[in-house]
């Protein structure tokens, strides 16, 4: 975001755009400071570097100069079309490239090791990167290379045997291959939709591991603290039918590799290599790289990785998109022939060039590449079935006209209004808000929690006028009137929804978990849940909280409610992508309600959340004329 104070000692262009609100003062100081310690002083340099600095804080890993125009500012809907970036004295590209070649922050000052910038061609386009980050996507890539290039030794008559007591399917069933990937090679990337089974299948690739390599160590872990109570929830909740150990928990990454507040460094990394045999990471989509890179330098070579997630989702908050990355990068040349092979092709005479009477669609030619590179894609809905599955395929083919014409449709999943249409939302609120206080004034956390997951409501900012801040204050309004009651959302009483803002590694709750204050033996407690048995905790010992009737679409990724109800922003709004309605969408497990217009629907699906990145080139060493000078 913005911060929209201006730097006095800013000259030249970079003075316009951070006083245009392009550059944030941040942005300014760090590329001043820069061009002083390195002495350069050329402006359209200095604004570049700028730019890098800004697109590494809205989630780039570089900045694609070919693309540096293309700048949104967000003013998050409360100031829609504050300026027009066209407007600005924008430098050619020419003549930034001119500069940034023979500049002394891209070639090295004689002073000095400084050396901050790093300028790259990979994919027709000239990207410039500030050193640490294109650090990172060198590692992660060498990593995962070195890792590709040999693979386990395995019993292959041992894993087919288990794979179809597992996978009784016939094929093409993918869950099926994501398994034999696991098994046969050091990587594996398992991507899917929500519903499309990755937890089942994590579940099975780890008895089937269990099965064919008894006594392997296992860690799991997922980027937040929610999502990883999830995957070791759903783990264990299959692990007797599966014979696997109801030990096995899932961590954090932060807390798989070892981070200690007050601490710089992990304590897992390339010279104290973590312990496990094979690591799963669930919800990978909101992997940053420098935590990708962090995680793939910690884990042994010996050692399985399965990284699971939906690339179609919203990207981690902080630079890359690494799991849209490696699914969509092309194959390093170096990928080994695994001994999968066989298994991959299913039993002698299986025919995986047509549908599976599952209804499983047949492999095409670009999936059965990608399983030599490791990677699956899960297509078949398991969960919901119908619209709701319809309407996030079309938003994820970028399907404009199909995306409004299901929309349109009348489904009973499907509910589409005007913008200030709030009636029915009012009432799924109110409806909603009772049910949950009913079970909450009678002590039942279980009841509660579940009646919590009924409806949501969903924004895409936090202020403004489409934002949780002011829905929150209608929310809490029209359910205190409803319940005839003044409700403090500062204080305590039963049926308040609860969203956790902060991780409390004590107390077990972490960032995004959602709970309800019950009332129990006359007193009042939060509620959260964890499997089977709802973890209560006093309310004087949660961590931050927040009263939430709304939340924000980004920290509802990983959970899913019956009804879901998105406040879509105006088309000014940075944030509206198709990366944010396909997550919203695929929030709700039977109905969904878009308040919206058939014009802020196109433009959502028809832009994406463009991230820079050089992951999904191919490796620079392929392509010896590509590198730039200094690079
Ligand atoms: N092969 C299968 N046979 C039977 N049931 C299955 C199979 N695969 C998945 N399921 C069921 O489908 C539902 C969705 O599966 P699962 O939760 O694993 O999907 P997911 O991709 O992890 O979803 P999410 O992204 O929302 O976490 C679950 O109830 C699961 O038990």
């Amino acid at each position: 975001m913005i911060d929209g104070s201006q730097v006095q000692r800013a000259n030249g262009l970079i003075r316009e755009f951070n006083a245009a609100g392009v550059l944030a003062a941040g942005d300014v100081h760090v590329a001043l400071r820069l061009g002083r310690l390195a002495g350069e002083s050329d402006e359209q340099v200095l604004l570049a570097t700028a730019l890098v600095v800004r697109a590494v804080r809205a989630g780039s890993v570089c900045l694609d100069l070919r693309r540096m125009r293309d700048v949104a500012v967000d003013g998050g809907d409360a100031e829609p079309d504050r300026f027009d970036p066209a407007a600005l004295p924008w430098p050619s590209i020419e003549t930034v490239l001119a500069g940034l070649r023979r500049s002394p922050l891209v070639q090295g000052a004689a002073a000095g090791p400084l050396r901050p910038l790093r300028l790259v061609q990979a994919g027709g386009t000239d990207l410039l990167y500030l050193a640490r980050y294109h650090r990172q996507e060198q590692t992660v890539r060498r990593i995962l290379d070195e890792r590709a290039r040999t693979a386990p030794m395995i019993d292959v008559a041992a894993v087919e045997t288990a794979v179809q007591t597992l996978f009784p399917d016939p094929p093409p069933d993918r869950q099926r291959l994501a398994a034999v990937l696991a098994v046969t090679r050091w990587t594996t990337l398992v991507a899917g939709g929500p519903g499309t089974g990755k937890t089942h299948t994590v579940a099975r690739i780890l008895a089937l591991l269990n099965t064919v390599e008894p006594g392997l160590r296992i860690g799991l872990a997922a980027p937040t603290g929610k999502a990883a109570v999830r995957l070791q929830d759903e783990v264990r909740g299959q692990a007797a039918s599966l014979e696997l150990s109801q030990q096995l928990s899932a961590v954090t990454l932060h807390r798989l590799l070892g981070w200690h507040r007050g601490r710089a460094r992990f304590r897992f990394g390339a010279a104290n290599r973590l312990p496990y045999d094979v690591v799963v990471v669930d919800e990978t989509s909101m992997v940053s790289l420098t935590l990708m890179c962090r995680l793939l330098e910690a884990i042994r070579p010996d050692a399985r990785l399965v990284l699971v997630g939906d690339p179609d989702q919203l990207a981690s908050v902080e630079a890359g998109a690494v799991l849209a990355d490696l699914v969509g990068r092309p194959l390093s040349a170096g990928v080994v022939a695994s001994a999968d092979e066989p298994i991959l092709a299913g039993p002698a005479g299986a025919d995986v060039s047509s549908s599976a009477p599952t209804g499983e669609p047949p492999l095409t030619a670009d999936e059965r590449e990608r399983l030599r590179g490791g990677i699956v894609r899960l297509v078949r809905g398991r969960r919901f079935g119908g619209a709701i599955a319809d309407l996030a395929g079309a938003i994820r083919d970028s399907d404009a006209d199909r995306t409004l014409a299901l929309l349109h449709s009348g489904d009973e999943q499907i509910e589409f209004v005007p913008p200030g249409e709030w009636t029915a939302l009012r009432a799924d609120v109110v409806a909603c808000a009772g049910r949950v206080r009913e079970r909450a004034e009678v002590g039942d956390a279980v009841a509660a929690l579940r009646e919590l997951e009924r409806h949501r409501l969903l924004c895409a900012h936090r202020d403004g006028p489409f934002g949780v801040g002011r829905w929150q204050r209608e929310a809490l309004g029209w359910v205190a009137q409803a319940q005839q009651e003044r409700l403090d959302p500062h204080g305590w009483y039963p049926g308040q929804p609860l969203l956790v803002t902060a991780n409390d590694y004590e107390s077990r709750i972490y960032n995004g978990d959602t709970g309800v204050v019950v009332r129990r033996d006359g007193a009042l407690v939060g509620a959260f849940q964890r499997g089977g048995d709802p973890f209560v905790l006093h309310p004087s010992q949660l961590p931050a909280v927040q009263t939430a009737y709304a939340m924000t679409i980004h920290r509802s990724q990983g959970s899913q409610y019956d009804a879901v109800t998105v406040l879509l922003p105006s088309t000014s709004s940075a944030l509206l992508t198709r990366e944010l309605l396909y997550t919203a969408v695929t929030r709700a497990r039977h109905r969904v309600r878009l308040l919206g217009t058939d014009e802020v629907v196109r433009a959502a699906v028809q832009r994406r959340a463009y991230r820079a990145s050089g992951l999904r080139w191919l490796p620079e060493s392929n392509r010896p004329a590509a590198e730039s000078a200094g690079s």
